[in-house]
């Protein structure tokens, strides 16, 4: 093996693969190192996201909102299922499959592209040296011209509830549930909560949420916050804001929670406990002390908006860095940092990454948010348009939530969207389109969008922007 590379990548998920994989495809000889194995004992790539993240979620959340719609809805167009039924085994192994597929596809990709998989633990030195450790515990030194750090994150334990095998679990221990607990107690109502959550309710569970902030979903759009809380409540999720939890005790299978909240203490009983309160940088054992790279006072690598670290040539991109903890950004700020390996000038635009929360239905923003943009005393416009108008989620009985836009009250130009409803996440990123190409809600309003199709949303609150939607009434114009 060669001891010296172009690029040493530490960490093989979303950022740390995409970016060896593009380092390599610019002609730059690279290696990842990932220590990541799995529950089969083998040394896989793809991180949190494949492993116990983004994916087996979205596996999980399928199964659950297809079993919900067999179970709940199918008979609203008169299709009789008899018994509706669920094989949580099988869930759990086609989620599983899906995952290896993914992760062996990571690898297939390596050999395509000619990067090299190292299989251990990677330690930042001094002077682009990478310390390397095999999973047998043999060491050597690799030197590199350029390192990039991607060691992503982990979730936050809290004292008051301390991961207690089988009964308190993170976000990984809660997508291997061999049963549908009775009662599953959530702490924290973030994406995790939520996604993990949803899935677990429509299997069954009686899910109860204890949130400490007083404000649901305090960073989305509170019009969607407000609907959203609406529709889960009706779901069956019970969710319990400013509710602070203090303190567990598991008594062999069961866990009693006490929380506060503004009316003083109280505790519930659950038979599974999700603790979902947010995910830290992952720096344990990475840097040697004289690697020159330094942390903020938050944990994170501390890098410039190209994502250099303080070390030249040491880079750091994904969750371990400063911005939204999201795969997307972690994998196109792979993508720069290796074009700028390589040379090239590329940057990336911090201000258009979207969100979504893949709940049923889905929320998906991006840019300002009208709270933001009344906060900061700008002068904008708001275009609204509700599912219950448009044909297509009409015929699919799936017409809850809508589509808000905002917009510059002088130029039109769209500042930011969120959305509720059917496929939000796709439809968020038609405005992502947009808005990176400057675009105002006219120019959006006079795109042709098919009909009938769910995207018409998109196109009626571009419309109602300006008072121009066809298919709902429109604001009375102001009076001069
Ligand atoms: N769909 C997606 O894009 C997706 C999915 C999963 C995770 N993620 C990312 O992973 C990260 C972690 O997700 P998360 O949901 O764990 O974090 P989060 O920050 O989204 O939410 C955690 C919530 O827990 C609450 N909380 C904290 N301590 C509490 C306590 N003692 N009692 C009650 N509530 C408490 C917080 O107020 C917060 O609302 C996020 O950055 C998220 O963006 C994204």
């Amino acid at each position: 093996m060669s001891k010296k590379f172009d690029v040493v990548v530490i960490g093989g998920g979303p950022a740390g693969y995409v970016a060896a994989i593009r380092c390599a495809q610019l002609g730059l000889e690279t290696a990842c190192i990932d220590k990541w194995i799995n529950k089969e004992g083998k040394a896989v790539f793809g991180g949190t996201c494949l492993n116990v993240g983004c994916i087996p979620s979205k596996a999980l959340l399928d199964t659950s909102h297809k079993y919900e719609e067999a179970h709940e809805k199918f008979s609203l167009h008169g299709i009789s299922t008899g018994e509706v039924s669920i094989n949580i085994a099988d869930m759990l192994k086609r989620k599983d499959q899906i995952v290896k597929n993914l992760t062996m596809g990571v690898a297939t990709l390596f050999k395509a592209n000619g990067v090299k998989a190292l299989e251990g633990t990677g330690k930042l030195l001094a002077g682009k040296k990478v310390e390397f450790t095999n999973h047998a515990g043999a060491t050597e030194t690799i030197e590199a011209d350029n390192v990039i750090i991607a060691t992503g994150s982990v979730p936050v334990n809290i004292p008051p509830a301390p991961l207690t095998e089988g009964v308190i679990v993170d976000s990984t221990g809660a997508l291997e549930f061999t049963e549908v607990p009775k009662r599953l107690g959530v702490i924290g109502a973030g994406v995790i909560g939520l996604e993990l959550g949803s899935v677990w309710g429509r299997l069954g569970a009686e899910v109860v949420v204890l949130e400490a902030q007083d404000n649901f979903l305090h960073l989305v759009d509170q019009t969607v916050a407000k609907e959203a809380k609406k529709l889960f409540t009706k779901q069956g999720m019970d969710i319990r804001v400013g509710a602070r939890v203090t303190g567990s005790e598991v008594n062999g299978k069961e866990v009693t929670v006490t929380y506060q909240d503004s009316e003083g203490e109280k505790s519930e009983t659950f038979d599974k406990l999700i603790v979902a309160v947010g995910r830290r940088p992952y720096t344990e054992g990475l840097l040697a002390g004289d690697s020159g790279v330094n942390l903020d006072e938050r944990g994170f690598i501390h890098v410039d908006e190209t994502c250099m670290s303080d070390a030249p040539g040491v880079w750091a991109i994904g969750d371990v860095v400063r911005g939204p903890m999201l795969a997307h950004k972690a994998s196109e700020e792979g993508v720069m940092v290796a074009e700028r390996i390589a040379g090239h000038k590329a940057q990336m635009n911090y201000d258009v990454i979207p969100s979504v929360i893949y709940t049923h239905p889905e929320i998906a923003w991006v840019g300002k948010t009208e709270d933001e943009l009344k906060a900061a005393g700008e002068s904008y416009n708001v275009g609204m348009f509700p599912f219950a108008a448009n044909g297509r989620a009409m015929a699919a009985a799936d017409t809850d939530g809508f589509v808000k836009i905002v917009a510059d009250a002088e130029t039109d130009r769209i500042l930011g969207a969120s959305v509720i409803g059917p496929n939000a996440g796709d439809l968020v990123q038609q405005i992502v389109v947009a808005m990176e190409f400057g675009s105002t809600a006219e120019d959006v309003g006079m795109m042709v969008f098919a009909h009938p199709s769910i995207s018409e949303a998109v196109h009626e609150a571009a419309l109602a922007v300006n008072n121009a939607a066809i298919h709902k009434a429109n604001r009375k114009p102001k009076k001069k």
